[in-house]
C-alpha cells in the first residue's frame, strides 16, 4: 500500500506563457520508505514537493493528476483541509535552515509551536518534549540550546533543530528539500545519517530532494530522475546504480555524483543525450495536444 501516490501530474507555468512544467509525472512512496527526487536545475523537484506540501505558488497551474496521500487528494483539498495535514501529518525540512528559523524567536517557542498549537500540548509537556528531541538529534547541552537565538549556532546546529522540529509532529510523510546544500561536506555527512537514522527510528516516509546521486547512493531507498518535469527514469537505487538504462542516468553516473557542478564534473553529460531529451518532451506535449 502507497502512502503517497502521484499519479500523471502535470502543471504549467503561467508566470512563462504556460509553459509545462510537469509533464506526466508519475511516483509510490511506500510507508518507511526514502525516494530521492534528482534532476537538475528547472526539472520540476521542488514543484512536486511543493504541490505535495500544498505550498504552490500562484503562477503554477496544475492541469492534471492526482497526488492521493494517505486516501485523501492533496491537490483537490480546501486550503483549510491542507493546513490540517501539512504541519503535521507532512513536514518540512527546508533547504536554508538560517532562513528558515525566526531570528528574532528563541530555539524553544519555534519547536515547541507545532506541539502546543496543533498536538494541544501544555507548555511544560512541549518544552520537555522539546528537549527529547534536541537529544534525539545528537544537540549537546539542549537546555542551552531552548535558550538560544537562531544566531547563536552554527549552520549544522540549525539544521538538526529543523530536523527535530520537522520530526515533532510524528508525521507519516518529510519532505527533505535539499537540506545539506548550505553546508560544509564533513557536516553534509552528519546530516544525512542522522535524517536516515531519524525517519528509521520513527518509521516515517521522506521524500529527499537533491542535486546529488552521491546523496541518493547514501540515503535514498529509491530514486526518480526528472528532466524538464518528466521522469527520465525511476526505481531501486541498487538497481539502477549497477545498472542504468536511460542514456541520461548513465551519462549522470559516468560524470560523477556531482553532476550539477560541470567544473567538478569527471566528464560532462554529452550534447546528444539533451538533444534526445528534448525530443522525448516535445513528443509528450504534442501527444498532450493531441489528446487534449
Ligand atoms: N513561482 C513560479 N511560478 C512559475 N513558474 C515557476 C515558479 N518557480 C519555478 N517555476 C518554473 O518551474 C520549473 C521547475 O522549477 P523547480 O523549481 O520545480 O525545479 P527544481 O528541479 O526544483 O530546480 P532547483 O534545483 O533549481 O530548485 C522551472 O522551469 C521554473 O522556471
Amino acid at each position: 500500500m502507497s502512502l503517497l501516490s502521484i499519479r500523471n501530474l502535470s502543471a504549467v507555468s503561467d508566470r512563462d506563457g504556460g509553459t509545462p512544467i510537469l509533464r506526466g509525472v508519475s511516483l509510490d512512496l511506500a510507508p518507511g520508505e526514502v525516494i530521492g527526487l534528482v534532476g537538475e536545475s528547472g526539472a520540476g523537484k521542488s514543484t512536486i514537493s511543493k504541490a505535495v506540501l500544498g505550498m504552490l505558488p500562484r503562477t503554477v497551474r496544475i492541469t492534471k493528476g492526482s497526488a492521493i496521500f494517505s486516501g485523501r487528494d492533496l491537490l483537490s483539498l480546501s486550503s483549510r483541509e491542507l493546513r490540517k495535514i501539512t504541519g503535521s501529518e507532512i513536514t518540512l525540512i527546508p533547504q536554508d535552515p538560517m532562513t528558515a528559523l525566526n531570528p528574532g524567536r528563541r530555539i524553544e517557542s519555534q519547536l515547541t509551536d507545532g506541539l502546543r498549537l496543533k498536538r494541544g500540548m501544555s507548555s511544560t509537556d512541549a518544552r520537555r518534549r522539546g528537549l527529547e528531541l534536541l537529544e534525539e538529534v545528537h544537540i549537546r547541552d539542549p537546555e542551552r540550546v531552548m535558550r538560544a537565538y537562531p544566531h547563536e549556532l552554527s549552520g549544522g546546529m540549525r539544521q538538526r533543530v529543523l530536523i527535530a522540529a520537522a520530526f515533532a509532529m510524528d508525521p507519516k510523510l518529510v519532505v527533505a528539500d535539499e537540506p545539506t546544500t548550505a553546508l560544509d561536506v564533513t557536516v553534509q555527512k552528519q546530516i544525512l545519517r542522522l535524517i536516515r537514522a531519524m525517519q528509521a527510528k520513527h518509521g516515517t516516509s521522506v521524500i529527499f530532494v537533491t542535486h546529488d546521486l552521491g546523496v541518493v547512493a547514501q540515503i535514498c531507498d529509491r530514486v526518480t530522475l526528472l528532466y524538464g518535469g518528466m521522469v527520465v527514469e525511476a526505481g531501486a537505487t541498487a538497481e539502477i546504480m549497477e545498472r542504468p538504462r536511460h542514456p541520461y542516468m548513465q551519462a549522470l553516473l559516468a560524470a560523477g555524483p556531482r553532476y550539477d557542478r560541470p567544473d567538478r564534473a569527471l566528464a560532462p553529460v554529452p550534447e546528444s543525450i539533451f538533444a534526445g531529451l528534448r525530443e522525448e518532451l516535445a513528443s509528450f506535449d504534442r501527444e498532450e495536444v493531441r489528446h487534449g
